[in-house]
């Protein structure tokens, strides 16, 4: 039986995303807690509706440990509003801690980067995998995708949804940020392919030990310089030369050089994290 709004309480408003607001509710017959981002599709195109469901569909078939588990969807039509229900992350993003950290001074250990960058290494393996020939390409990886759950494991999230949005929307001006983590390949308008998502994930792993992207600028066309030529500081020195190096690896101008998941997660170094943490 499809779920229905009343079989929620909404407990409240987590956040406004580029796509519609999160709410974090409670599914009454069992108290569980969840979240459902409400989108209003109204003024979409027949083209973005079809997107919008071929979205939500995909969102469907992902099922891992580190992406978002997707629960279900509710559909009100007299209001022209899609509600989407997902498991709630009770650490929050990654967004969000690095601008914690930032303000208090603070910065993550070495085995919480190794554990951050292993498992958003495996969600993104996931979404590679190919599905009926249709690779998921995360496309927009970033701090503020990645959540985490009570016990700080990684929970990838957001797919897609943001690029349902419909560019003329308001949503769409208000919530375009710089893209930091922007490739070279799409800075030189070439195909986004899976090397750009490890590009992101260099850059993301890079943000969240430096607490700042790679690559900063004032303004696009300096972003897009500094991107093209590649060069940023070492992580700070409290942080390895083994997890500089891995990191190092990800973000190459050249897509052949940067590593593919399966070398990633072939690693020796990665390995023994990867034991440690089982
Ligand atoms: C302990 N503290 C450091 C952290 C406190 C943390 N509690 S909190 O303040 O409610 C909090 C903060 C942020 C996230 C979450 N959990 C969460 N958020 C999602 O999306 C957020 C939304 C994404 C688009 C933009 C607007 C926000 C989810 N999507 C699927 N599952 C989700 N779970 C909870």
């Amino acid at each position: 039986m499809p779920a229905s709004l009343d079989d929620f309480q909404v407990i409240s408003t987590i956040g406004t995303g580029s796509y519609g607001t999160c709410k974090k509710i409670c599914r009454k017959k069992d108290g569980k807690i969840l979240v459902w981002k409400e989108m209003e599709y109204g003024s979409m195109t027949e083209a973005e509706k079809q997107m919008l469901v071929s979205e939500v569909n995909l969102l469907r078939e992902l099922h891992h440990q580190h992406i978002v588990k997707y629960y279900d969807r509710i559909i009100d039509r007299t209001k022209a509003m899609i509600y989407i229900i997902m498991e709630y992350c009770e650490g929050g993003d990654l967004a969000t801690l690095i601008a914690a950290n930032k303000k208090n001074g603070e910065s993550i250990t070495e085995d919480f980067a190794w554990k951050i960058l292993i498992q958003t290494t495996l969600a993104l393996k996931e979404c590679h995998r190919r599905k009926n020939g249709q690779a998921v390409l995360h496309r927009d990886l970033k701090p503020a995708n990645v959540f985490l759950d009570k016990d700080s494991n990684v929970k990838l999230g957001d797919f897609g949804l943001a690029r349902v949005l419909h560019s003329e929307s308001s949503f769409a001006q208000t919530y375009v940020g710089t893209p930091y983590y922007m490739s070279p390949e799409l800075v030189n308008n070439l195909s986004y392919n899976e090397k750009s998502d490890i590009w992101a994930l260099g850059c993301m792993m890079y943000e969240l030990c430096a607490l700042s992207p790679p690559f900063t600028a004032s303004n696009q066309s300096e972003l897009n310089r500094k991107i093209r030529l590649g060069d940023f500081p070492r992580l700070p020195l409290k942080y390895s030369i083994e997890l500089d190096m891995i990191i190092r690896k990800m973000i190459q101008v050249e897509v052949s050089q940067r590593p593919s998941i399966g070398s990633i997660l072939a690693d020796p170094l990665v390995q023994k994290r990867r034991e440690a943490l089982e």
